[in-house]
C-alpha cells in the first residue's frame, strides 16, 4: 500500500533534515528570550515556537497515516509512534498562542519578581532570597523572605494558572490523553507508573521519618518550644531553603557531632579564588577523566555563566541547553562561588554529557531513556564529586581521612540534601496530577497544596495561607510548566547507577566512599547507556548499566544505612515521635 516501510523511511529522514532547522531556530529564539528578557526577545520566541509547532503538526498528522503495526524495523516503528504525540501543536491555533503567551508569562513573572524592603533594594531569588532562606536564623526575617517571594509570585499566577490547566488539558484530550497528566506519564512507558511510584516512596519511609524526626530535635534546641511542636509538623520556614525541598544548609544546626564539624568547602573555594569558569572546568575534568566526552568551543563562548551585569533581566534558575545541530550545546546558571553551585554544575554537565553522547542520534531519539536518566547523570556524578576522597584529591579538603563520626556527618549532609527531598520531588507532581484529573478544584488549590504538603513532607507554613495565595507557583517548575516526578524517579535511580558504576570502577568498601574519578571502565559502562538516548525502552537500558529492569531503593539503602542506624539510635534514645500525630500548624490553636 502506499504508506508502506520504505516510504516511511524517505518520510523520516525529512523530518530529521526540516527537524533539526527548526528545532535549532527555536532554541535559539528561546536562548535569546531568557538572557535577555525583552518584549521584542518574547515576540521573536513566541514567533518561532508557532514555526517549530506548525512542523511538529505537519508531521504527526501524516505519521498517523503509517500502518505502524505492519511494520518490520524496530526504529522506524518507535520514531513514527514518538511523532504521534503532537503535545500543544494540537490546539488551534488563536488558543495555542493564548497558551505560549500563558507559558511565556507565568515563567517571566516567576523570574523577574523581587521582593522589596521597607525602604530601600528589592531582592531578587537569586542569589538575594536564597541567601537569607539558607543563612539566616532569625525566624522573622526567614518569614518576611518566604511570605514575601509568595506575594510576589504566587499571587500573580493564579488566575493564569486555572487558564493554563483548562488549556493543558484540552491539548492532551486532543492528543488522546485522559489529561496533560496523563500525557505526561506517559513519557516513562509503563502502565503501572503511579503504583510503582507508591512502593518507592513507602519503601523510602523510614528513613524519612526518622530524619524529620531527628531534624525536628535540632530546630526544637535552636528555636524552641513556641516555633517547634516535637509531635508536630515542622515549619516551612526554618529549613534553609524557599521551599523546604533540601535541608543542607541547616547543617549547622542538625550535625551529629558538633565536636567534628566538616570543613567549609564554600570557604574554601573562596580562599582559593575559585570563579565561575573554573567550577564549570572541574566539572568538565570529571567527565573527560572517565574517558567521556568534552565540551565543544561554543560550549564555552556561548553559555551564561554568571547572572549579568549590564541590567539585563535573564532567568537565573539553571538548565542546559541542546540547539540539535551536533555542536551547540550551553549551560544558563546565575553562578555564585559555593560548594552547593559546584555541585549543581556537575549536575547540569551531566546533561550537556548526555546531550553530546546521543547527538548522532535522529532528533526523536536525542532526549533520556526517560526523563529521570537526564536528571540521575549529572547527579550520579555529584555523588561521587560530593565524596570526602574526590573532594581531598582536588585539593578542597585537607583533612586526610574521617573517623567513624565524621563519617556520620557527612552522610547527614547528603540526606539533608537528597533524603529531605523525596516527598517534596514526589509531591510536586501528585499535585499537578490531581488538578489536570480535577481531583483538584481551582478553588481548592492553595489548600490542597498544603495538604499534600503536610502529608508527605510534615511541613506547615509558617503563616495561615488562604486561597487568595497560589503557593504552588512560587516554585520555578510549576510556573515554568515542567514537569517534577523525573526527579523523584532520579533521585532512587541516581544511587542505582553509582552503585553499577562503581563496580564497575573496582570500588571495594562502603558505597558512601566511592568516587569513579579517573575510571575509564565506569566512563565506558556511562558512556554506552548515555549513547541510547530514547532509543529504546528504557528499562532495556538500565539493565545494560545495572543488571536490573526495575528502579530500586536498594542501593540508596546501602548507602544511608550507616546513617539510618545512628538515626534510629539516637531517636529512641530522645524518644522522639516519628510522624506528626499533632498534624494541626501551630498558628491554628
Ligand atoms: C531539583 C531541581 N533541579 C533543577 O531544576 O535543576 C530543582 O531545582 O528544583
Ligand atoms: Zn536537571
Amino acid at each position: 500500500q502506499l504508506y508502506n516501510e520504505t516510504v516511511a523511511k524517505a518520510f523520516l529522514q525529512f523530518y530529521e533534515r526540516t527537524a533539526q532547522v527548526v528545532w535549532n531556530q527555536f532554541m535559539e529564539a528561546a536562548w535569546n528570550y531568557v538572557t535577555n528578557i525583552t518584549k521584542k526577545n518574547q515576540e521573536e520566541m513566541l514567533y518561532k515556537d508557532v514555526e517549530k509547532s506548525q512542523h511538529t503538526l505537519y508531521f504527526g498528522t501524516r505519521a498517523r497515516l503509517f500502518k505502524i503495526a505492519n511494520f518490520q524495523d524496530p526504529d522506524v516503528k518507535r520514531m513514527l509512534s514518538k511523532l504521534l504525540n503532537v503535545d500543544k501543536a494540537a490546539l488551534p491555533k488563536e488558543e495555542l498562542r493564548e497558551y505560549n503567551q500563558i507559558l511565556a508569562y507565568m515563567e517571566t513573572t516567576y523570574s523577574m519578581a523581587q521582593v522589596c524592603l521597607n525602604e530601600g533594594p528589592c531582592l531578587p531569588l537569586e542569589p538575594d532570597l536564597e541567601e537569607v532562606m539558607a543563612t539566616s536564623r532569625d525566624q522573622k526575617e526567614l518569614l518576611w523572605a518566604w511570605q514575601g517571594w509568595r506575594d510576589a509570585v504566587g499571587r500573580q499566577l493564579r488566575m493564569t494558572f486555572e487558564r493554563y490547566v483548562q488549556l493543558s488539558n484540552k491539548a492532551a484530550k486532543l492528543n488522546g490523553y485522559q489529561d496533560m497528566g496523563a500525557l505526561w506519564r506517559s513519557k516513562y512507558e509503563s502502565d503501572s507508573l503511579q503504583e510503582d511510584l507508591e512502593q518507592l516512596f513507602q519503601e523510602l519511609q523510614p528513613l524519612y521519618l526518622n530524619l524529620h524526626a531527628y531534624v525536628r530535635r535540632a530546630l526544637y534546641r535552636f528555636y524552641g518550644p513556641e516555633l517547634i511542636d516535637l509531635r508536630g509538623p515542622i515549619p516551612a520556614h526554618v529549613l534553609g531553603n524557599m521551599w523546604a525541598q533540601s535541608w543542607v544548609n541547616i547543617l549547622d544546626l542538625a550535625l551529629p557531632f558538633p565536636e567534628k564539624p566538616p570543613e567549609d568547602i564554600t570557604k574554601i573555594m573562596q580562599g582559593q579564588h575559585w570563579k565561575p569558569e573554573k567550577m564549570f572546568q572541574e566539572a568538565e575534568k570529571f567527565f573527560t577523566s572517565m574517558g567521556m566526552l568534552s565540551t565543544p568551543p561554543e560550549f564555552w563562548t556561548n553559555s551564561m555563566m554568571e547572572r549579568p551585569t549590564d541590567g539585563r533581566e535573564v532567568e537565573c534558575h539553571a538548565s542546559a541547553w541542546d540547539f540539535y545541530n551536533g555542536q551547540d550545546f550551553r549551560i544558563k546558571k546565575c553562578t555564585e562561588v559555593t560548594i552547593e553551585d559546584l555541585l549543581s554544575i556537575f549536575h547540569q554537565m551531566g546533561h550537556i554529557q548526555y546531550f553530546l553522547q546521543y547527538r548522532n542520534l535522529s532528533v526523536i531519539f536525542r532526549t533520556g531513556a526517560n526523563p529521570a536518566f537526564e536528571e540521575a547523570v549529572g547527579s550520579v556524578v555529584t555523588l561521587s564529586a560530593s565524596s570526602h576522597k574526590y573532594l581531598l584529591n582536588r585539593g578542597l579538603l585537607s583533612q586526610q581521612h574521617q573517623d567513624k563520626e565524621e563519617e556520620v556527618n557527612f552522610l547527614m549532609s547528603v540526606a539533608l540534601e537528597k533524603i529531605a527531598f523525596i516527598p517534596f520531588a514526589y509531591l510536586m507532581d501528585l499535585f499537578r496530577w490531581k488538578v489536570f484529573d480535577g481531583t483538584i478544584e481551582k478553588d481548592m488549590y492553595n489548600q490542597e497544596w498544603w495538604n499534600l504538603r503536610l502529608k508527605y513532607q510534615g511541613l506547615c507554613p509558617p503563616v495561615p495561607r488562604s486561597e487568595e495565595d497560589f503557593d504552588p507557583g512560587a516554585k520555578f517548575h510549576i510556573s515554568a510548566s515542567l514537569p517534577y516526578i523525573r526527579y523523584f524517579l532520579s533521585l532512587v535511580l541516581q544511587f542505582q547507577f553509582h552503585e553499577a558504576l562503581c563496580k564497575a570502577s573496582g570500588h571495594m568498601g562502603p558505597l558512601h566512599r566511592c568516587d569513579i574519578y579517573n575510571s575509564k571502565e565506569a566512563g565506558k559502562l556511562l558512556e554506552d547507556v548515555l549513547k541510547l538516548g530514547s532509543s529504546k525502552p528504557w528499562p532495556e537500558v538500565l539493565e545494560k548499566m545495572t543488571g536490573e529492569t526495575k528502579v530500586s531503593t536498594k542501593a540508596l539503602m546501602t548507602y544511608f544505612k550507616p546513617l539510618l542506624n545512628w538515626l534510629v539510635t539516637e531517636n529512641v534514645r530522645q524518644g522522639e515521635i516519628l510522624g506528626w500525630p499533632d498534624f494541626s500548624c501551630s498558628f491554628e490553636e
